[in-house]
């Protein structure tokens, strides 16, 4: 009694089409590339919005660092009055509008808890929780669209849990307004950790910047020209170790020699780096200038946390006011995605590009190949276009509905 009450109360929806898990910018391409190809699907977003990474959990003065044709989604360009590199706040009119032009209307506060393939009926199940409960969908096919950042990384540091009340993930932090006056130690290194250190100096605050180990800078642009976008062109004619000798070579040339401010560049280049480890070099916006100026100090590894005081490897005791983990983020994947080796245990497709976008049964993944937005493009473009191709050759589920569905809510 209790499956049909569920089925009837609607807290078990059968869903026409793909599940996409996520409105992010990812979840976003797909749907827009299915709506191109007439294929209804329906996505599930924890949050109460859409892009909640860029409108809950980045800082105010954040910009896009590539140049914008790189960070556009499929098909309906940047508005051509953006800037190359477009304010957080454009990119977010930029989505809402992307949203609206291809009528996605994700459904909000659902929360997946757990995914998992029905062998019997062939269908994917997903349980959320949320404001109205908890549900279930059942689908044909399931699009994992939860991105590479889905979780704030907290190390495990000793003594932080003494240090005081002032501790903050990077995902929290919005302008150095409030850190006026005051000791902030940045943990971490990369895009953020550097621009934190940049906007607490703006905002009057003193940063010292943990360096724990080795970092590569490039800067955001040579001679005018996007680094990046050089990187890109460059990559059409030359092996990619050749282009990181270059990208290294340049990034001497106009930084220079960045060792002596702490700065060790690892022995992996910067692009390789990126692809198998996922560790994205800093294009500076500035940083650099202010580390060296001392307006931001470099600092060794940690080696514990004591009541207002940071003790380093090297044996310096820092008083700190405030502590910002700059400390990266990990996907969520593995905590819900059950029944599937797809994923390996760090919640990025196994299978290395370019071919991690499609596993089995139905299985995608859109936006973890670690190469940004344009990478979760052309992922979209690809997964849509393959549903589309069973979607056309009319193999409809509905018609398989009523047997199977019964026996996967008497299941429930
Ligand atoms: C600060 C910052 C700046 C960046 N800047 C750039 C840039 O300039 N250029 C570039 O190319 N890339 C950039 N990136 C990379 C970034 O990964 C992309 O910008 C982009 O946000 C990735 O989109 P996504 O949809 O894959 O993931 P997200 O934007 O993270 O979206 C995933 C969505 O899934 C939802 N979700 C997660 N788990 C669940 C769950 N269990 N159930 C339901 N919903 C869930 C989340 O709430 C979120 O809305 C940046 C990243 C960060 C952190
Ligand atoms: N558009 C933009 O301008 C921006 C883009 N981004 C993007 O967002 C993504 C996330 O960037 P970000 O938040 O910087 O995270 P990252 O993962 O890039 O960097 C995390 C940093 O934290 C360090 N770290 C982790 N644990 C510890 C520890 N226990 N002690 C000391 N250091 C530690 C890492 O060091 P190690 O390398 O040694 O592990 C690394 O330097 C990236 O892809 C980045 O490019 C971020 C900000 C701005
Ligand atoms: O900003 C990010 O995190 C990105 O993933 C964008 C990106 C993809 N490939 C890169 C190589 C160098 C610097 C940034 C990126």
């Amino acid at each position: 009694m209790a499956d049909w009450f569920d089925l009837f109360s609607r807290r078990c929806q059968w869903v026409n089409g793909p599940i996409i898990i996520g409105a992010g910018p990812s979840g976003l391409a797909v749907g827009a590339c299915l709506k191109e190809q007439g294929v209804p699907f329906e996505i599930l977003e924890r949050s109460d919005c859409i892009a909640s990474l860029w409108q809950k959990r980045t800082y105010d003065r954040l910009k896009l660092h590539l140049p914008k044709q790189f960070c556009q989604l499929p098909k309906l360009p940047f508005p051509d009055d953006y800037p190359e590199y477009p304010t957080k706040k454009q990119f977010i009119e930029y989505l809402e509008s992307y949203a609206k032009h291809f009528d996605i209307k994700p459904r909000f506060n659902q929360s997946v808890q757990s995914a998992r393939y029905d062998e019997t009926c062939g269908l994917w199940r997903v349980r959320t929780a949320g404001t109205g409960g908890e549900m279930q969908y059942i689908g044909q096919w399931l699009v994992v669209a939860t991105g590479e950042n889905a979780e704030q990384i907290i190390p495990e540091l000793e003594g932080l849990g003494q240090f005081g009340s002032d501790v903050a993930h990077v995902c929290n932090y919005k302008s150095g307004k409030v850190y006026q006056g005051k000791r902030v130690l940045v943990v971490g290194c990369g895009n953020s950790g550097m621009e934190v250190c940049l906007d607490l100096c703006d905002h009057n605050a003193f940063p010292s910047m943990v360096v724990r180990d080795s970092v590569h800078v490039l800067p955001r642009e040579v001679l005018g020209k996007s680094t990046f976008e050089l990187a890109v062109f460059l990559l059409k004619w030359l092996p990619l170790w050749l282009v990181d000798g270059i990208l290294v070579v340049l990034a001497w040339l106009v930084l220079g020699n960045i060792t002596k401010y702490g700065l060790k560049r690892p022995s992996i280049g910067p692009l390789e780096l990126k692809n198998t480890q996922g560790r994205t070099p800093v294009l500076d916006i500035g940083a650099l200038g202010k580390i060296k100026s001392g307006d931001i100090k470099v600092v060794p590894g940690i080696k514990r946390f004591m009541p207002g005081k940071v003790e380093l490897v090297d044996g310096q005791i820092l008083d700190v006011d405030s502590v910002i983990l700059a400390t990266g983020y990990r996907s969520n994947v593995p905590q819900w995605l059950q029944g599937t080796d797809f994923f390996s245990k760090d919640g990025y497709p196994k299978v290395p590009f370019p071919n991690g976008w499609k596993g089995n049964s139905g299985l995608y993944a859109v936006g973890f190949t670690r190469r940004g937005l344009s990478g979760a493009s052309s992922d979209a473009v690809r997964i849509a276009k393959d549903i589309g191709r069973v979607w056309k050759e009319g193999i409809k589920p509905a018609q398989r509905l009523t047997a199977c569905h019964r026996r996967c809510i008497s299941q429930i």
